[in-house]
């Protein structure tokens, strides 16, 4: 094989090394926050016990299989020796029980039913979901005079008359229905769900009482919000207990699913694969994420009473928001929306689904095969129980996320930075959507053949080039979304830990500049935090991406030409892809234009303005582009482009290929579509530059 050594007699090879070693420390001592750095193992009794306390609800701890730090993957740690209890719904129910059998007996119309609001049927004991956190919520609005458009009035957020008076196992709700009929329906609203869950769950004469309360408190709106909080108080909603609210939430989120009771693992897997080959594909704080088939399945345990991974495991209130939230991302890609807002860059949510039981020997045997390659962090799935519910997402492959990804060149980095930035105008404009927690490993990349990428913003088309790359936003988490129906949100006043990350760390530095500008409001619509993100995005390209690549490449071009081995000719041809589209050599002029970049971003209080940016201009495609990378190289890619170059095949979703004549680029600042200094323009092929 060739030699190591260049022609000074230089250990390029050892240069390299030493020189990675030095890139990986922190520019000027500053600390940087690494997302997953494995750790030496633990063993339980090396870590005392932590948890997350964002929206558990607090209780005690009884079975606790095994014990592991806490990891937050991309968040800061939690201080050791902070406890925070996963709720024990038995204990609850003692205490709930007497305060609700006295409270109802107090209030109640109906004292003699006073262990449950349902006096048809005494075994149904389930509450309306989520009413008086509802109701709270549009008293919020109305105190802030907050005109959040559809939430903004009582009976939207009560869901509209017409749903709530649907008979008792109305159309919506149809027991017979199978799980995969009910699962057509795509964009079920959440509204939708309570209503069905209504009308097969409690009696009418209940559901008469909460039209004609509801009623009562439309008219109460103009009075003092003091007293209609009173009003809301003294409602028994209010009193239901978090057993019971635990219930609701788990059938509403079978219901969201389209199910009815949960399924196993190999029912759900087998119809994307053969079971034995499942592979792992990654893992975060919460979830594990297994490659079924073609798609990425993510699975996070929910509702046990132990640990996960050194984290309270997920409540299905919390996971059904999450679930929604994906549903709601999905109506972007043109399935059910209104079409004004479109684009492919939010994960796509193939299925959702309920789960129940220890996990499948064939997750295992990939669980154990990653563990072996990559050590995990997180628990060995064989501990969980018969059981142990989850909630299965089946997403799209999105690629790599942008810590493990290597950048090319800095085309590479500016369409990363305008496709999020466009997708999250777009979910702006169409959700109030606000990601809260946009870090580098919620940034999935995969190279395509495409050339340009499709947004719609408020109904105007932009093409933005990819140079080859896509970009997919995943981990719906601590987002916050307006789906005109519900505002859903985490609130993360509750979980203060999140704030407390290490001073000059860019992630840390980020929740903490959220919650500046929130104020510790969750609920509200703060769209800045989008921006937030997109200056931590540019940090991260400024300060990790960029320097390691550059030195690299330029030490690996050093060696292509100093060493006879690489300089031969089949050899070559393997650097030659890098080197089409330029070493990113982040010169002196690509790190002042995103300095530039950083200091407007400063002023802009969304990421609409910020699509709107100079540094994006040259990115927007403006005219008639018919051609995929394959296409241009040569490669004898079938049918579809080579036999028809002109223009003529039509855009295909997901902008792997476009084919469009559009003559509109990306928005002007007034809202019509302007031509945005394109470069070169891309009238013919090989006009592209990439
Ligand atoms: N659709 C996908 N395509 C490819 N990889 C994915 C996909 N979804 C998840 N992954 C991989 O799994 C990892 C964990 O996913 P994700 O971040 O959604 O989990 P999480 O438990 O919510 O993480 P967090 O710790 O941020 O809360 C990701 O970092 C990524 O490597």
């Amino acid at each position: 094989m060739g030699s190591r050594t260049g022609r000074n007699g230089v250990d390029l090879w050892a240069e390299i090394v030493a020189s990675e070693q030095q890139q990986e420390q922190p520019p000027n001592g500053q600390v940087i926050y690494r997302r997953r750095k494995p750790p030496a193992k633990t063993t339980p009794q090396d870590v005392p016990p932590s948890g997350r306390t964002s929206i558990a609800v607090g209780a005690c701890l009884d079975h606790q299989p095994q014990v592991k730090q806490a990891k937050r993957k991309g968040r800061p740690p939690i201080p050791k020796g902070k406890v925070v209890e996963p709720p024990s719904f038995e204990k609850e129910r003692a205490y709930f029980d007497e305060v609700d059998a006295f409270e109802l007996m107090e209030e109640s119309p109906s004292p003699k039913n006073y262990g449950t609001w349902v006096s048809a049927n005494q075994n149904d004991t389930m509450e309306i979901p989520h009413l008086s956190s509802r109701l709270q919520k549009w008293l919020n609005c109305r105190r802030l005079n907050y005109s959040c458009g559809p939430a903004s009035t009582l009976s939207k957020i009560l869901g509209n008359s017409a749903m709530t008076l649907t008979p008792i196992g109305g159309d919506d709700f149809n027991p017979c229905l199978t799980p995969e009929k009910l699962s057509l329906k795509v964009n079920f609203p959440l509204h939708c769900v309570e209503s069905t869950l209504k009308s097969s769950m409690v009696s009418g004469n209940i559901l008469e009482r909460d039209i004609s309360e509801s009623h009562e408190l439309e008219d109460m709106a103009s009075e003092d919000c003091e007293e209609i909080e009173f009003s809301v108080k003294k409602l028994s909603l209010a009193s239901t207990s978090s057993l019971e609210s635990h219930q609701s939430n788990f059938a509403t989120l079978l219901a969201v699913c389209g199910q009815s009771v949960p399924s196993s693992f190999q029912d759900v897997f087998s119809k994307y694969c053969d079971l034995e080959k499942i592979t792992k594909v990654g893992e975060g704080t919460f979830g594990e994420a297994f490659m079924v088939g073609n798609y990425v399945c993510k699975i996070v345990p929910i509702d046990g009473d132990f640990r996960v991974n050194g984290e309270v495991q997920k409540r299905s209130g919390e996971l059904l928001e999450e679930v929604v939230l994906s549903r709601t991302l999905n109506c972007l890609r043109g399935r059910g929306g209104d079409g004004l807002n479109l684009c492919t860059a939010f994960i796509d949510t193939i299925d959702l689904r309920v789960c129940q039981g220890s996990y499948d020997p064939a997750l295992i045997r990939a669980w154990q095969d990653w563990d072996e390659k990559h050590r995990s962090e997180n628990d060995h799935p064989k501990e969980f129980p018969d059981k142990q519910c989850y909630v299965v997402f089946v997403l799209a492959h999105g690629g790599k996320d942008l810590e493990s990804f290597v950048l090319l060149n800095f085309n590479e980095a500016r369409t990363l930075l305008l496709q999020v930035t466009a997708a999250l105008a777009v979910a702006e404009a169409a959700y109030e959507f606000e990601h809260r927690d946009l870090h580098w490993g919620n940034v999935l990349l995969s190279r395509s053949d495409s050339v340009t990428v499709e947004f719609n913003l408020e109904g105007k088309k932009m093409f933005v080039k990819t140079f080859g790359l896509l970009v997919s936003i995943i981990d719906f988490t601590l987002s916050r979304i307006n789906t005109g129906d519900d505002i859903l949100f985490l609130d993360l006043s509750s979980d203060p830990y999140l704030f407390k990350g290490p001073v000059g760390d860019k992630q840390s530095e980020t929740y903490r500049k959220m919650k500046e500008v929130t104020e510790d409001c969750w609920e509200e619509s703060f769209p800045r935090t989008n921006v937030l993100w997109l200056l931590y995005l540019v940090d991260i390209l400024l300060l990790k991406k960029s320097f390691t690549w550059f030195l690299s490449t330029r030490l690996v071009y050093k060696a292509i030409k100093a060493t006879s081995f690489l300089r031969s000719p089949c050899v070559t041809p393997l650097f030659s892809v890098g080197g089409r589209g330029g070493v990113w050599e982040c010169n002196s002029k690509n790190k002042r234009d995103m300095r530039s970049l950083k200091k407007r971003l400063d002023e802009y209080q969304s990421a609409r303005e910020a699509v709107l940016d100079p540094f994006f201009s040259d990115l927007f495609v403006d005219s008639i582009v018919c051609l995929s990378r394959a296409w241009v190289l040569g490669a004898t890619r079938p049918g579809r482009l080579r036999n028809n170059p002109t223009g003529t095949t039509p855009a295909r979703a997901g902008g792997d290929v476009t084919c469009c004549r559009s003559g509109q680029a990306g928005p002007a600042a007034d809202g019509t579509c302007a031509r945005k200094g394109v470069a070169g323009g891309a009238r013919t092929p090989r006009a592209l530059s990439f």
